[in-house]
C-alpha cells in the first residue's frame, strides 16, 4: 500500500471555469469539461486506495486525513451529479453523439434487429452507467432496455451499483450488457476485472457484451495494450465480434460474444498482477483479475 500522500490541494476545478460549474446548466468549454471529468477520475481513484488503508490500518492517521479532504474536494467539485453532467456535455460532443449508435449499428449489422422484429420478440438490454433513460428510445419494437446507474438522474434509471448486483439471480438472465466508459470510471484494477466476469455470468449463453472505454486506456497505458486486453477477455470468456478505434481518435468500441469454455491458451497469471509492456510518460490504466 502507498504511503499516503501529504495532501496538495490543486486549483479547484470549480475555479477553472464559471460555466463549468456544478448547476450550471452546461459548458461552452470543453477543456473546463474535460478538466472536471479528469480530476473527478483522479479524485475517486485516490479514494478507493484511501479505503483500502483504511482498512489494512496502514498509517490510519493520514488516510483518514487524505480521505477527508478528498471528500470536501469531491464536494467542491459539485460531487458524482457534477461528473454525470459533465459527461453527458463533453462526451456527446467528443464522440460525436453517444455511443448506443454503435451498438445499435452493430446489432442491426448482426442481424438482431431484422430476427427479433420477424419473432416479435425483444432483446433484453443492460445499459450500466445510464445518464439518460432513453438512449435506446428509438428501438423499444426489439430492444427492451433496463437502464443503471450508481446515481439516477432520472425515475426510468434504476439507481443500483452493477457490482453489487446478484449474480445467482441474474445468471444468464441478459441478452446485452453494455458498459460504456463505465470500466474507466471503476477506480480498482481488480474491480474492473470483477466486472467482466459479472458481465459474463449474466449474459445468456451467446449474449453479448458492448465495451467503450477512451482510447488511451489501451493505446498509451503502461500496463494495457489492444492485445493484451484481447488475452484478458479470452481468459474471462469473451469472444471478440467486432472491434473500432483510429489512431489519433478519442473513443475504442468492442462488441463481445460470451463463449461457452475460457480460454486455455492465455496465462490468467498474466493478468492477476500489472506489468510494464510499454515504459515512458503513460498512463496507469489496467485491469486486473
Ligand atoms: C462517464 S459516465 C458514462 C455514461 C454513458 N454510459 C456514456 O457512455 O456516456 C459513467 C457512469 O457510470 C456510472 N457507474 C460507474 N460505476 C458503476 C457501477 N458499478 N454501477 C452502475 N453505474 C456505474 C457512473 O455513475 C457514471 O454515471
Amino acid at each position: 500500500m502507498p504511503k499516503a500522500r501529504k495532501h496538495k490541494r490543486k486549483t479547484p476545478i470549480t475555479t477553472v471555469e464559471a460555466s463549468a460549474r456544478p448547476g450550471t446548466r452546461g459548458s461552452s468549454n470543453p477543456i473546463a469539461t474535460r478538466a472536471l471529468i479528469r480530476r473527478f477520475h483522479v479524485l475517486i481513484k485516490r479514494r478507493a486506495q484511501l479505503e483500502k488503508a483504511i482498512e489494512a490500518g496502514d498509517g490510519l492517521e493520514n488516510a483518514r486525513k487524505g480521505l477527508a479532504d478528498v471528500d470536501d474536494e469531491i464536494e467542491e467539485v459539485g460531487g458524482l451529479s457534477a461528473y454525470q453532467r459533465m459527461s453527458t456535455i463533453g462526451q456527446g460532443s467528443d464522440r460525436g453523439g453517444g455511443s448506443e449508435k454503435v451498438l445499435i449499428e452493430w446489432l442491426k449489422e448482426l442481424g438482431l434487429a431484422s430476427a427479433s422484429l420477424k419473432k416479435h420478440t425483444t432483446l433484453r438490454l443492460l445499459e450500466v452507467g445510464a445518464l439518460k433513460p432513453d438512449n435506446y428510445a428509438s428501438c423499444t419494437a426489439w430492444i427492451q432496455n433496463t437502464p443503471i446507474d450508481l446515481r439516477s438522474n432520472h425515475p426510468a434509471i434504476v439507481e443500483q451499483d452493477f457490482l453489487l448486483m446478484s449474480e445467482a439471480e441474474h445468471r444468464e438472465k441478459w441478452d446485452i450488457i453494455s458498459l460504456s466508459l463505465v470500466l474507466n470510471f471503476v477506480p480498482d484494477a481488480k474491480d474492473r476485472g470483477r466486472m467482466l466476469r459479472l458481465a459474463h455470468t449474466m449474459l445468456r449463453p451467446d449474449g453479448l457484451l458492448f465495451i467503450a472505454l477512451p482510447l488511451p486506456c489501451i493505446l498509451n497505458s503502461r500496463y494495457l495494450t489492444p492485445e493484451h486486453f484481447a488475452g484478458l477477455l479470452q481468459i474471462i470468456g469473451l469472444s471478440m465480434i467486432k472491434s473500432r478505434w483510429k489512431e489519433g481518435g478519442k473513443m475504442a468500441y468492442w462488441l463481445l460474444r460470451k463463449t461457452p469454455g475460457k480460454s486455455h491458451t492465455t496465462d490468467p497469471a498474466a493478468y492477476e498482477s500489472k506489468k510494464v509492456l510499454r515504459p515512458g510518460k503513460r498512463n496507469n490504466f489496467v485491469i486486473l483479475l
